[in-house]
């Protein structure tokens, strides 16, 4: 290790962890006041990095620095990290104050100290009338704010944050979410979110790791990893049609489609020039469907099975089936009568050239 690594401010950690047959293998850094979102599919191992983290599940291998000083070998009270866990929940037998007070009191700051510091917070997120009423005279929304408060209070280097908005309604969600941008605004040490919603990650996060397995699979500003899905998970998530193929003079050959590749019907035009393995991507509402086949015949046109049809907000989606390939329409629900759309009908499907966008794989 260099001196720079040593003095890096910030996390800096290689998770390594086994549980059974699972196993994570995690590199993860997060600058000073940057907020990073751990996203992936149920089972991907996010708990299990943040756990780990918080020294709450032993590493078998790797390391976790913040601000250059290993907290490895430290138990979770002796790491300066403040959690926000949707388990980990308020002492219901104290009132918010002394919920917040606690982490100083641990950390050795006197009883006034402590308290005063807890007032400070509570009035920061708004709570300040509350210091005195018990967690099960809260609201969910007001609760996880004195959760934030008592893990800020401790003047963390690392804060950790998971699934902190899932017990919350819609609404509530909402408020909290915008609140707790804010919050996470003026904090000057780094964060780790832990979300299954992507609006979260997209809201909260600077940076999104996604994993899947274990593993690293994709990481980029929000709006890279919208744009450029890599993986099958991320494409749905965005909502996006995504294949991996290969490009040669404007054409990509679908090499994940569902079908075989029989007299070129699992290509699509693009146009792109790129040339060899690439990702190809459209949105929903760009496929066009026809019950019988289309004059003019545009150049990307397959025949498609409808496998499913569920409503989107005022929108209907559209699922089709290969061969060729897997894909989903957005239409509006009118056009789903008037193309009598059912599950198991055969219609025909388009996308225009322009409307696809080819990356690198
Ligand atoms: N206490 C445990 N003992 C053994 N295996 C565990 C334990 N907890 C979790 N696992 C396994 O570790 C893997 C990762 O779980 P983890 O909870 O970290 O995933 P996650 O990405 O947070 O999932 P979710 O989104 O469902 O919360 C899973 O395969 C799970 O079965």
């Amino acid at each position: 290790m260099s001196e720079a690594d040593r003095g890096a401010r910030g996390l800096e950690a290689r998770l390594v962890v086994r549980r059974g047959a699972f196993d994570l293998d995690l590199a993860l850094t997060a600058a000073p006041g940057e907020v990073v979102a751990l996203l992936g599919p149920n089972g991907a191992g996010k708990s299990t990095a943040l756990r780990a983290l918080a020294g709450l599940v032993a590493m078998a291998g790797g390391h976790i620095r913040v601000d250059g000083d290993d907290l490895r070998p430290l138990p979770p009270d002796r790491r300066r990290i403040g959690m926000v866990f949707q388990d980990y929940l308020l002492f219901p037998h104290l009132s918010a104050l002394e919920n917040v007070a606690f982490g100083p009191r641990c950390q050795g700051a006197g009883r006034r100290a402590a308290r005063r510091r807890a007032a400070e917070w509570l009035e920061r997120v708004g709570l300040a009338e509350f210091a005195s009423a018990r967690p099960r005279a809260l609201s969910g929304g007001q609760a996880q704010r004195v959760a934030l408060a008592r893990a800020l209070a401790v003047d963390p280097g690392l804060l950790l944050l998971d699934e902190p908005l899932a017990a919350l309604d819609v609404h509530t969600r909402m408020d909290v979410r915008a609140a707790l941008r804010r919050h996470l605004a003026g904090f000057g040490g780094a964060a780790v979110l832990v979300t299954h919603d992507p609006l979260d990650a997209m809201v909260l996060a600077d940076r999104i790791v996604v994993i899947e397995g274990g593993r690293l699979v994709q990481e980029g500003t929000p709006a890279e990893v919208a744009r450029r899905p890599r993986t099958g998970y991320v494409a749905r998530l965005v909502g996006l049609n995504l294949y991996r193929g290969r490009a040669e003079a404007g054409t990509v050959t679908i090499e994940d489609g569902t079908g075989t590749v029989e007299d070129g019907a699992a290509t699509l035009d693009t146009v792109d020039s790129l040339e060899g393995e690439v990702f190809l991507a459209f949105a929903p509402s760009a496929v066009a469907l026809y019950r019988t086949r289309p004059d003019g015949s545009p150049r990307n046109l397959w025949r498609a099975r409808v496998a499913a049809i569920e409503r989107h907000g005022d929108r209907a989606r559209v699922r089709l089936a290969g061969p060729p390939f897997d894909a989903v329409a957005e239409v509006t629900p009118a056009a789903v009568a008037e193309l009598q759309l059912s599950e198991g009908s055969m219609i025909w499907a388009a996308v225009k050239a322009t409307e696809t966008h080819v990356y690198p794989a």
